[in-house]
């Protein structure tokens, strides 16, 4: 995950709608994705499967890395490229074991503190947010451009910043060193659809 320009990070809406797949393909095809976070909130484990296998396959042959969100057990044993833990999903050092080669993103909300032990604990990168208000999830956290200028200043791991993130307002965090720029809202709710949210989040990251 080692980058020198800032990408866009793309994770699934909670709730997947009706022709989810085509709707992916044509996100995916509209511009730079570097990965996919399947993030489906409260599903049982064989939704989870079925979905990963609908899914995986459209974002790797994009080459983008499919990423499974809160479960590193359930990542490996269904092939991802990794998974994306969070301060309330388990041991993170056997996250690391259980993905050993792959993807492992840890939640560090706005601390410097949780984002060094992450990289304590092999995370391939860290999580910073929520930087603006979303409606996606309820946060506790505010995280700050200067957080992420530190961040990239003092270390190599990359960094993702997350939480209301758009366009319109993703400017100052590409410009403080945020390696990866995570979306909800800003694709699956565009209102001219995923594929226009996709390149207007590169058109943005591009421009800043
Ligand atoms: C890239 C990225 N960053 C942060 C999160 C949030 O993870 P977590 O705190 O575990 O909350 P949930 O997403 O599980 O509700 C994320 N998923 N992805
Ligand atoms: C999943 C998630 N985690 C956050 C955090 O702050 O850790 S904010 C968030 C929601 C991201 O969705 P949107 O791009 O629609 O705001
Ligand atoms: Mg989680």
């Amino acid at each position: 995950m080692t980058e020198e320009r800032c990408r866009l990070y793309l994770i699934t809406p909670p709730v997947l709608p009706a022709g989810f797949a085509d709707l992916l393909a044509a996100a995916l095809d509209a511009g730079d994705v570097a990965c996919l976070q399947l993030r489906l909130k409260d599903a049982a484990p064989d939704d989870i499967r079925r979905a990963t296998e609908t899914l995986m396959p459209i974002a790797q042959a994009r080459d983008v890395a499919f990423l499974l969100n809160d479960d590193a057990a359930l990542a490996a044993e269904l092939g991802c490229d990794g998974a994306h833990l969070g301060q309330e999903d388990g041991d993170h050092a056997a996250g690391r074991k259980l993905l050993e080669g792959k993807i492992l993103g840890i939640t560090c909300h706005a601390s410097r503190h949780l984002a060094m032990l992450a990289g304590e604990q092999g995370a391939d990168y860290v999580a910073f947010g929520a930087f603006f208000p979303t409606g996606t999830k309820a946060t506790l956290h505010r995280a700050t451009p200067e957080l992420l200028e530190w961040w990239s200043e003092m270390f190599e791991i990359p960094s993702v910043a997350i939480g209301g993130i758009t366009a319109e307002n993703c400017a100052p965090l590409v410009r403080a060193g945020a390696d990866f720029l995570a979306v909800v809202g800003a694709v699956w709710s565009h209102p001219e659809g995923p594929a226009a949210g996709v390149r207007a989040m590169n058109a943005a990251i591009a421009a800043a």
